[in-house]
């Protein structure tokens, strides 16, 4: 890098434009959708679509409702002409979408393209000729006044071509190339140049559509520039003012918002933000973008991962695990106070009202993603998403202590892994940590038998290596399970609930108990299907947790003798 930058670049001069409107207005309705995947989106990638994939895409680009596909350049390839050829002639274009195909400004171009599209009972042509001072000074060689001859000589070419076919409902899209590095007035001379060529009116539909070719400008200054256009293009009714924004500074979707604000009624772009360089717009994120605000944007990604999955595989580039809506990990939270703020939010949502669970812009029960997938668990995560995840898996609720010492548990095994735990993995290690026996148990118990005023117990156990019945009363089985096993103990909670259903419901019993020379307490659990079983299997576990805390362990035996 240098050290005067500005010696190499130049900010973009604002558009003397001091009553601009664009700054003060929102997005009500979602605008008019041209999807570009399987053209600007196609010029993107190692190896171009195919014509399977090219048909892959159109499918799924048709199911997600966009009514306008610019479907490629079918005069520079005859991929892409066969293409064109086989949707008209088998007749896969639905009667609400209507093709796009472009073309440069050259004679021999524009008759192959309308070639292609011949028969359809609706298309698009799509024109383009670069009109920035660079454009024309470096790769053309031509003055303004040139331009605006080119313009207005292959404009009027098609229209010629276009005229002898009229059983084909014809619409011309203009686009001056890279228009966001243009002087306005030029700009405004191109397109009036091809509305006048085109004789755009009723019956004689023409779009006119401005890219930020190479995104050169913080958003606002677009979107100024596109309200200057707004209120200068005429018959302004007659035409449709579309953007093609491209992503160079990351600000493609910003700047396509703030162009509908200033006056842009079409928007041009591909999914996931696929296209040249850092890519087009993010239809996918700019249509989520609208929903959160309340705004149906008219495009269904209520599966969005299936959507994700046809465009990976069509253009054979994967999307990035934080991607907007639709990345891999964007409903993942890793942090421990946004986990337990997202449990929360989820108890507290009520499902008829308006959204606002914690760091979750969208439910992502609306983009078919699961609330189960919303938190994963890694050495940052505290107890909150842990306490999500074996509630909603596995139906264990933990009281709020007990989270606390499990998530230490979790913390030390992360830790040592360096790997994140999933729903199954945190269910092994509550297991093991509660409810099965530690690898040198003080006391196992093989069975109970329960006196049938449930106040007297009688404990067939194991303790320090020595099988023996116990007795123990009480009123109830963990004071008669407590008194059995004569061991220092003091339950200070205790609760048992019903872990699944019908046949498969086990109860899952949970302790918390001291004992005289351990300091602090703990937490025990026991499961079966068998209440007082849990129970009793509940003390046997927090008694052999308590005894290995004791502090020159002799094990519960000691305590007990
Ligand atoms: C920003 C965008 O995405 S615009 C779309 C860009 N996409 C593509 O170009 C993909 C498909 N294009 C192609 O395959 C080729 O460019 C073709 C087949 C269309 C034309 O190929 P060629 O005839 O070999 O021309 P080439 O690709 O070198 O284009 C450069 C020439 O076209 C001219 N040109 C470039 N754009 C345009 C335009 N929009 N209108 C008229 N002429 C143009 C250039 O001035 C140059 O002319 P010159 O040879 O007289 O100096
Ligand atoms: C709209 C066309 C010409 C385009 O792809 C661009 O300028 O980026």
């Amino acid at each position: 890098m240098i050290a005067k930058p500005a010696t190499k670049y130049q900010a973009m001069a604002p558009v003397a434009l001091p009553d601009r409107q664009w700054p003060s207005r929102s997005i009500t309705r979602a605008p008019r959708w041209l999807s570009t995947d399987l053209r600007d989106g196609n010029q993107a990638l190692f190896e171009p679509m195919n014509g399977e994939r090219k048909m892959k895409l159109f499918l799924e680009l048709v199911r997600i409702g966009f009514k306008e596909i610019e479907v490629g350049f079918p005069a520079a390839s005859q991929t892409d002409f066969d293409f064109v050829r086989r949707l008209i002639n088998e007749d896969l274009i639905p009667e609400d979408v209507t093709l796009m195909v472009m073309t440069q400004s050259r004679e021999d171009l524009i008759a192959r393209t309308v070639e292609a599209v011949k028969g359809a009972p609706r298309a698009i042509v799509h024109l383009y000729n670069a009109t920035a001072p660079a454009w024309r000074r470096m790769v053309f060689g031509m003055n303004v006044t040139q331009v605006m001859q080119l313009i207005t000589h292959h404009v009027g070419y098609l229209k010629q071509l276009t005229d002898a076919r009229p059983e084909t409902q014809w619409t011309l899209q203009y686009s001056p190339e890279t228009f966001s590095a243009t002087e306005l007035h030029v700009s405004l001379k191109a397109c009036q140049a091809a509305i006048a060529a085109w004789n755009a009116g009723p019956g004689r539909p023409i779009i006119i559509n401005l890219p930020t070719t190479v995104e050169n400008a913080t958003p606002n200054v677009f979107a100024d520039q596109i309200e200057w256009m707004d209120r200068h293009l005429s018959p302004r009714e007659h035409i449709v003012l579309s953007v093609h924004t491209h992503n160079d500074r990351g600000t493609g979707v910003a700047a396509a918002e703030l162009a509908v604000m200033a006056g842009a009624q079409r928007v041009e772009g591909c999914l996931f933000g696929n296209g040249e360089r850092c890519g087009n717009m993010d239809i996918v994120t700019m249509a989520l973008n609208l929903y959160t605000q309340g705004v149906h944007p008219q495009l269904d990604f209520s599966n969005i991962t299936a959507v994700a999955r046809v465009a990976e595989e069509c253009t054979g580039i994967p999307i990035h695990p934080r991607h907007p809506y639709a990345g891999d990990l964007v409903f993942t939270a890793f942090s421990g106070s946004h986990q337990d703020a997202i449990k929360k939010g989820f108890a507290a949502q009520d499902p008829n009202a308006l959204w606002e669970v914690p760091y979750l812009p969208i439910d992502p029960a609306d983009l078919g993603r699961t609330y189960d997938s919303v938190i994963r668990v890694n050495s940052q995560s505290g107890k909150g998403g842990i306490a999500f995840l074996l509630e909603r898996e596995h139906g264990v609720v933990m009281p709020r202590r007990m989270q606390v010492e499990f998530s230490a548990v979790v913390q030390r095994h992360t830790d040592a892994s360096e790997t994140e735990m999933g729903a199954t993995q945190l269910w092994e290690l509550f297991q093991a940590t509660y409810l099965r026996a530690p690898a040198a148990p003080a006391v196992v118990c093989h069975s109970h038998r329960l006196d049938e005023d449930g106040q007297g117990i009688e404990l067939d156990v194991t303790v320090q290596g020595v099988r023996q019945t116990l007795r123990g009363q009480g009123n109830g089985p963990i004071a008669a399970t407590v008194d059995a096993l004569g061991l220092p103990l003091r339950v200070d909670h205790y609760e048992e609930r019903a872990t699944g259903s019908g046949a498969n419901a086990q109860a899952l019993a949970i302790v918390e108990a001291a004992m005289e020379g351990v300091n602090g307490a703990t937490f025990g659990a026991g499961m079966s299907h068998n209440i007082v079983t849990a129970s009793v299997q509940a003390i046997v576990s927090v008694a052999n947790r308590l005894a290995h805390r004791l502090p020159h362990q002799a094990g519960a035996a000691a305590a007990h003798a």
